[in-house]
């Protein structure tokens, strides 16, 4: 546990990069496409926890049509890792053998953890995989593929809120912040 003065004060001197309001309006835009795409394909949504967690619940209400529900909890080891390292403490329960797959996440960084997952999904016999991340992250130290939907670029900071963490804390805040200078 971490001191209570010292979480406010990183978050009182963050900077607010997305709105809860520019949130939705993103999230919104990214559910229209994937409707678009798969509302006639029954797709397993799969939630990568715990980051995934916000964005899978934002996007399944605005969602409306027959899909099942699913999470994989895997984690990359550290910051230098490549693709293929990831610790996985959860696969997924569901049969997606020939089945369409949905991944949702709330950042595409450097992209190993939604290639990787998409990877083992496709290995094990899913029939095509979607993916689809709130925040694509703008440097250059990125895999080659992209997610099918995105919903906002953005700087090369450690951001937290809206699924991603600061030392374990903020996952749960309703807009996207910046640590104050990095
Ligand atoms: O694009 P990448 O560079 O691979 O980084 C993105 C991943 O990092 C975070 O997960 P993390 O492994 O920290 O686990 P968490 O979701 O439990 O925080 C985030 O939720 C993504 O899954
Ligand atoms: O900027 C970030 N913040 C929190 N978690 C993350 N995981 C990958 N990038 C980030």
């Amino acid at each position: 546990m971490h001191n209570i003065n010292e979480l406010n004060s990183i978050l009182s001197e963050a900077d607010c990069l997305v709105s809860e309001a520019q949130l939705n309006e993103a999230l919104d835009k990214m559910a229209q496409q994937i409707i678009d795409d798969l509302a006639d394909k029954q797709p397993i949504v799969i939630c990568v926890m715990n980051g995934g967690l916000l964005p899978t619940g934002a996007l399944l209400q605005r969602l409306q049509f027959p899909l099942e529900l699913d999470y994989v909890h895997a984690s990359r080891y550290g910051m230098n890792t490549s693709g293929s390292d990831l610790n996985w403490t959860r696969y997924p329960q569901t049969d997606f053998k020939d089945r369409v797959v949905l991944i949702v996440d709330d950042i595409f960084d450097q992209g190993h953890t939604v290639e990787a997952i998409i990877k083992w999904f496709e290995e094990n016999g899913a029939r095509s995989v979607y993916s689809a991340t709130v925040i694509n992250k703008l440097h250059d130290r990125k895999v080659e593929m992209r997610p099918d939907y995105i919903g906002l670029d953005i700087e090369d900071r450690f951001l937290f809120g809206y699924g991603m963490d600061y030392q374990g804390y903020f996952r749960n805040l309703q807009g996207i912040y910046a640590v104050k200078g990095k």
